[in-house]
């Protein structure tokens, strides 16, 4: 993607209480971007959690939710927070603008305005935003392999412990290592050790690829499966099409055991989460089943609940 292409077809959310106003922004952005409005702040907060847009024009002065407390709704919602807001309004005070400024807008448009001004301004924005996304997705997923990483899946274990205690939903979790991994970079070389580390990758990630679903690489050869509410039963399935998944890539290993090709052991447990236990304990709980995995032959899995 070229710089260029930072700052065109994006999803703009364009929020004001007057349809003239949307629609004369809607004319100067329409052939660069997707336009989305919404004529009052509520209306404007569902659209941004259901379509996540790119950036939000928002007017200041609306009747009901003003364009402050709208901006302030935004910056409290983790999932909609990183959206960069301009505010397009009448006002035209410094203190408007600061005020604004202050509310987390990353710039203010007083109108009437230019429409190639805000045109400008827009593709600025929205280049700044992708380059944001592209710093954050490189800070959070593993480069050889392209799953999240060990940072990424802490963040994740946390949001959906919480989630699941809220819901009074099980959380389980999936800790596989690939069997006589040292033998293998030995025998093929580390290159090799990189490709098959990156095949069996992508097969796990068949296996668990539903939205909520979390595949990271925790260690050197060794990756996590997190299955928000699924219980012991549910990533019993998925276990096993984990063993098969990998079995039928049919990766060669002349120094294994086990197989005369690569297979991997799994340590799978679940949890209630609640108030009196902690991420740590799943945690702890598939490292010993996967422990328990390899001591009894490799190639296999280990059940059992969290304490
Ligand atoms: N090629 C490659 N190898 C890695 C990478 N990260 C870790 N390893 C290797 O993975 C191996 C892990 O070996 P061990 O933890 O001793 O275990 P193992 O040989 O898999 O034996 P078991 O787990 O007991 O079946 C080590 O040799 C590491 O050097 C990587 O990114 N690329």
């Amino acid at each position: 993607m070229s710089w260029s292409d930072l700052a065109m077809n994006g999803r703009i959310l364009i929020v004001d209480d007057a349809m003239e106003n949307i629609q004369i922004l809607h004319h100067a952005l329409r052939d660069e971007h997707d336009v989305l409005f919404a004529l009052n702040g509520e209306k404007a907060l569902q659209i941004a959690h259901n379509q996540l847009p790119d950036l939000i024009l928002l007017d200041a002065v609306m009747p009901g939710m003003d364009g402050y407390e709208v901006c302030a709704a935004l910056r409290a919602s983790s999932a909609v927070r990183d959206i960069p807001v301009i505010f397009v309004t009448a006002l035209t005070h410094p203190e408007d603008e600061t005020r604004a400024l202050e509310a987390g807008a990353v710039d203010f448009i007083s109108k009437p305005f230019n429409s190639a001004v805000v045109r400008a301004r827009v593709r600025t924005q929205l280049t700044i935003k992708r380059q944001a996304d592209a710093m954050r997705e490189l800070t959070l997923t593993d480069v050889l392999t392209g799953v999240a990483n060990r940072r990424s899946f802490n963040e994740a274990m946390d949001n959906e412990w919480r989630r699941c205690a809220r819901a009074e939903q099980p959380l389980a979790a999936i800790m596989i290592d690939i069997d006589h991994f040292k033998n293998y970079n030995d025998a093929y070389g580390h290159q090799a050790g990189d490709h098959c580390l990156q095949q069996v990758a992508s097969a796990m990630k068949r296996c668990a690829g539903r939205p909520p679903d979390l595949l990271a690489r925790y260690g050197g050869e060794e990756f996590i499966i997190l299955l928000p509410a699924v219980g012991l039963d549910g990533a019993e399935v998925v276990a096993k099409r984990l063993l098969e998944e990998v079995r039928s890539l049919n990766l060669p290993h002349c120094a294994s055991s086990v197989s005369d090709q690569v297979t991997v052991s799994l340590g799978v447990a679940a949890i209630q989460p609640s108030d009196d236990n902690d991420p740590e304990a799943l945690i702890r709980a598939a490292d010993a089943l996967l422990y328990r995995a390899k001591e009894t032959g490799r190639n296999r899995y280990c059940i059992g609940n969290g304490s």
